[in-house]
């Protein structure tokens, strides 16, 4: 048995479509929604996450604007560009791609962004509104690859309710916000969390219906760790350079193996990540929205 291939490429078109639409119809109220993005330094595949962005947001509508700054910043140059983009009114919403130069202090950059211009929904108040709101519908920002993990398994038929779900990987744009937002009640999934100090990953992985693998670690979800008929979500990106050709390409968490055992995979690339580049501009728009 071969398992069924998510594929959040033409999910993400479809759901780049819908915006398109929703994006006229914000035109017709004079409501023209604004994305900028912060890059800073010159990490190539930051650069081409960006430049995706930017795309996108040409493809359905949405105004962009790029802000780029040298790996030499400083903390106070930065979030002095962030105030500019929190009171200039053509920008409804940006992002600061991550990760930041190691001298940095990213959390302290999340903070400064306006919350109600956080695009990503890492602001700490939009991750606590994700908390706190756990009974009526979400009325902010959510972090765009959970948002894009979710989405994608729905649009394939396959509902998260009573699912029981691993996540490997704990960090702040999909390990730690993914388990609230699953173990809301529209969604009803039971939620794990694991990482570098779980004991037994294997055990842990061997009891999920649903994978998502989020470590950026090659391959750490093997065969025969996954149970017959799962579904497995790659969200790992690690980089490697054929030797053959020199050239650099990405690499998943999950070994190609899987596909023989599980009952549905999203390839990587081709899975998830366009679906977080989607769920972006669903942010922008429905934040646009709202404000209109
Ligand atoms: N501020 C943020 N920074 C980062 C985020 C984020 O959500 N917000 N996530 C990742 C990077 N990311 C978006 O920013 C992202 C990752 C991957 C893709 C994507 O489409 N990948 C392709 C393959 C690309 C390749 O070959 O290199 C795919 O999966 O098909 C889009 C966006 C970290 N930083």
């Amino acid at each position: 048995m071969t398992a069924q291939i998510l594929d959040g490429k033409a999910a993400a078109a479809a759901i780049k479509q819908e915006l398109a639409e929703r994006v006229a119809a914000l035109a017709e109220r004079g409501v023209v929604p604004g994305l900028a993005t912060v890059l800073v330094g010159e990490d190539p595949g930051s650069q081409w996450y960006v430049a995706g962005k930017h795309r996108d947001c040409a493809e359905v509508g949405i105004a962009s604007i790029k802000r780029e700054l040298p790996e030499t910043v400083t903390q106070e140059e930065l979030e002095a560009v962030l105030d500019e983009l929190n009171a200039d009114p053509g920008c409804t919403g940006y992002i600061v791609q991550l990760p930041l130069p190691k001298h940095i202090d990213t959390d302290r950059i999340l903070e400064r962004i306006d919350p109600d211009k956080d695009a990503d929904g890492l602001h700490p108040t939009n991750l606590g509104r994700l908390v706190l709101n756990a009974n009526s519908p979400i009325s902010s920002p959510l972090p765009c690859t959970p948002r894009g993990v979710i989405e994608l398994v729905e649009r394939n038929g396959i509902s998260w309710a009573g699912k029981h779900v691993v996540v490997v990987g704990r960090g702040v744009t999909v390990g730690r916000p993914i388990g609230p937002l699953l173990t809301r009640r529209e969604y009803n999934a039971t939620v794990t969390l694991t990482h570098t100090g779980t004991r037994d990953l294997g055990a842990e992985l061997r009891r999920a219906d649903v994978i998502v693998a989020a470590a950026g670690v090659e391959g750490i979800v093997q065969a025969e760790n996954v149970k017959p008929g799962a579904v497995v979500l790659d969200v790992g990106v690690s980089r490697k350079v054929d030797p053959e050709t020199g050239k650099s390409r990405v690499v998943g968490d999950v070994d190609p193996e899987v596909a023989s055992i599980a009952g549905w995979v999203s390839p990587n690339p081709g899975g998830v990540g366009p679906m977080t580049r989607a769920l972006l501009l669903k942010n922008v728009v429905e934040m646009a929205e709202r404000r209109s």
